[in-house]
């Protein structure tokens, strides 16, 4: 791997706060880490500890204060605001927890409206049948479960075969064997499409899956690992 390739996304002296005067926040405060190309990260840390502030700024839907975050080498900052919108339409996937569905389009559908952001999308029939959701393609929201409801909304993510996928608790809203069911369809998408994904979890289980285990706390990286014996989404426990 070249070195570019290890520091495919590079977090340099990252600080973020909100509000002023007394009710000041620092968020983040001087961040510092970088992601290998195609690492599943996983993001952890207790409830207010900046986990989504970051993931925003990475997804370009929020800025930093100071410092920056390089993507391939391109500072986002630096792109301006046309630039920054294609590189959200093309290179970047989000998953929510909560699974933000259009209800009145099936889930073909759903996922062609991924589609339409980029020049080079997957083919959706194949992408159907990874997610499992072939034979429900004609079914709308409402007459899915929550498992392949999300199911949709991480094929709509990765239908424009991002570099990036962003999942931010994924599983939040998922009873336990949905979650690992979830958990194994975005380890087959990161194999499969070699996407790089970074997952802000709770879930301290969801670490032994991962290549790289970042543990913030109060805005700071208190842990910055790389997990030699990870294991698959299948044989997690918690
Ligand atoms: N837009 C905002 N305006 C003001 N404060 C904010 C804003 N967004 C986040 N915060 C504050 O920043 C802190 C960190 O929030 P953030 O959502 O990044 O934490 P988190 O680690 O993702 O927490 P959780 O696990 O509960 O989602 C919190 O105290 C939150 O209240």
């Amino acid at each position: 791997m070249s070195e570019k390739e290890r520091k495919f996304l590079e977090i340099v002296d990252l600080k973020k706060g909100f509000g002023s005067g007394e009710t000041r926040q620092e968020v983040l405060r001087g961040m510092n880490f970088s992601i290998a190309k195609g690492e599943f990260c996983v993001l952890l840390g207790p409830s207010g500890s900046g986990k989504s502030t970051l993931l925003n700024i990475i997804g370009g839907i929020d800025s930093a204060d100071s410092g920056y975050i390089s993507i391939n080498g391109d500072k986002l900052e630096t792109l301006g605001e046309s630039k920054l919108t294609q590189y959200r339409r093309k290179h970047l996937g989000y998953v929510f927890q909560m699974y933000n569905l259009i209800g009145n389009l099936n889930v073909k559908e759903n996922i062609e409206v991924g589609a339409y952001l980029s020049d080079n999308p997957l083919d959706i029939d194949e992408l159907l049948n990874t997610l499992g959701l072939y034979e429900h393609r004609f079914k709308l929201p409402n007459q899915l479960s929550g498992g392949q409801q999300q199911r949709v909304s991480i094929g709509r993510a990765i239908v424009k075969n991002p570099d990036i996928l962003l999942c931010d608790e994924p599983t939040g809203a998922l009873d336990y064997n949905t979650s690992k069911e979830i958990l194994k369809l975005i380890e087959d998408v990161n194999i499969k499409y070699g996407n790089t994904v970074i997952m802000v979890t709770h879930n301290e289980a969801i670490k032994n899956m991962a290549d790289h285990i970042i543990k913030l706390r109060d805005g700071e990286v208190l842990h910055n690992q790389i997990n030699a014996n990870k294991i698959s989404a299948t044989n997690l426990e918690w």
